[in-house]
């Protein structure tokens, strides 16, 4: 009998280096990035059911359930493969959003590779991985679950294995729209491609740091204080701000300096994401 039920992790992502190399004609921006999952995230529950409706159970502040990237991923894939079964789903949402650790694209690359499995529908991860970035520019990354070096708008992968050491994320109680960051006149758009091959070590910077910092002083703030321990760095297009520590222990030593209006989490960096770990271990 194959399985009704199924719960499964969405991590987070961190990117490690976002350069913005220039603008296409469609509005969006051609990128180099440096992808790594963290060992941390959301838990989706999945339990299949037989009326082909999808339901989404948790409600989420601010996202009607038809526009939660959940909800979107679960219907595509139903259409497009002509699955006549359905889906109830649940979500323990961690992850904050807006945050630029890409919650809502691992939340909906989770739920493809879910319903693949318990739909039975046997797509491969090519086919996945380009229904998912119909949904967003960082869900492929996700379907495929190996960190990566990321070109075009970031569907054009490379997988790479840097460092896994763990990182303290500092989650600004501010939540950051990508679309108003690529939009800022300010934002460098004309960064010189790198094309050595690995990225050489010291590419580091963040294009969308300076105009991030401008507009939010609470990311600002975070910058400040972690870089008084380590190089702090901003994921995506913020807000989270992110150091890396060659132990756990030196993480949560500073993770221990927050305040309340400033909190944050450790967790370890991750080449394999720790969903493709746990449906490994299904097969
Ligand atoms: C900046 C990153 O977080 C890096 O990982 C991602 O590229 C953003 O990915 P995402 O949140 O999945 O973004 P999408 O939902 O596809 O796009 C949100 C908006 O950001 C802008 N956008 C996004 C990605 C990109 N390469 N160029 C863009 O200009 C577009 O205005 C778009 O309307
Ligand atoms: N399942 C979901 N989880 C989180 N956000 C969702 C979801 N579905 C839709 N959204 C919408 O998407 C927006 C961006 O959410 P997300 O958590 O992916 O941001 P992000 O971490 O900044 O992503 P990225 O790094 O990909 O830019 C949210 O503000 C919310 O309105």
């Amino acid at each position: 009998m194959p399985a009704k039920q199924l719960t499964l992790p969405s991590p987070a992502k961190l990117n490690l280096m976002l350069h913005i190399l220039g603008r296409r004609e469609d509005g969006y921006h051609e990128l180099q990035t440096l992808f790594q999952f963290l060992d941390y995230g959301d838990e989706i529950t999945f339990a299949v059911r037989d009326d082909g409706v999808i339901r989404l159970h948790t409600e989420f502040e601010g996202v009607p359930h038809d526009s939660n990237l959940i909800v979107k991923a679960a219907k595509k894939l139903q259409a497009q493969s002509g699955c006549s079964l359905g889906i109830d789903i649940w979500i323990d949402k961690v992850l904050p959003m807006g945050g630029g650790i890409g919650g809502g694209s691992s939340n909906a690359a989770t739920t493809l590779l879910g319903l693949n499995h318990l739909w039975q529908l046997g797509w491969d991860e090519d086919r996945l991985a380009a229904l998912g970035l119909t949904l967003g520019a960082d869900v492929p990354v996700f379907v495929r679950g190996h960190a990566a070096f990321a070109e075009g708008v970031g569907e054009k992968l490379t997988p790479v294995d840097p460092e896994e050491p763990w990182y303290l994320v500092l989650v600004p109680q501010v939540s950051v729209s990508t679309a108003e960051i690529f939009s800022d006149p300010l934002l460098t758009r004309n960064t010189p491609p790198i094309k050595v091959r690995p990225v050489p070590k010291g590419n580091s910077r963040n294009d969308c740091l300076p105009v991030v910092a401008r507009r939010y002083p609470e990311v600002r703030n975070a910058l400040n204080l972690l870089g008084k321990f380590t190089e702090a760095k901003l994921t995506g297009t913020g807000s989270c701000v992110f150091g890396g520590f060659p132990s756990k222990a030196e993480a949560d030593k500073v993770s221990a300096l927050l305040t309340e209006t400033l909190t944050g989490f450790v967790a370890k960096g991750s080449n394999i994401s720790m969903l493709h770990r746990k449906l490994q271990g299904l097969l």
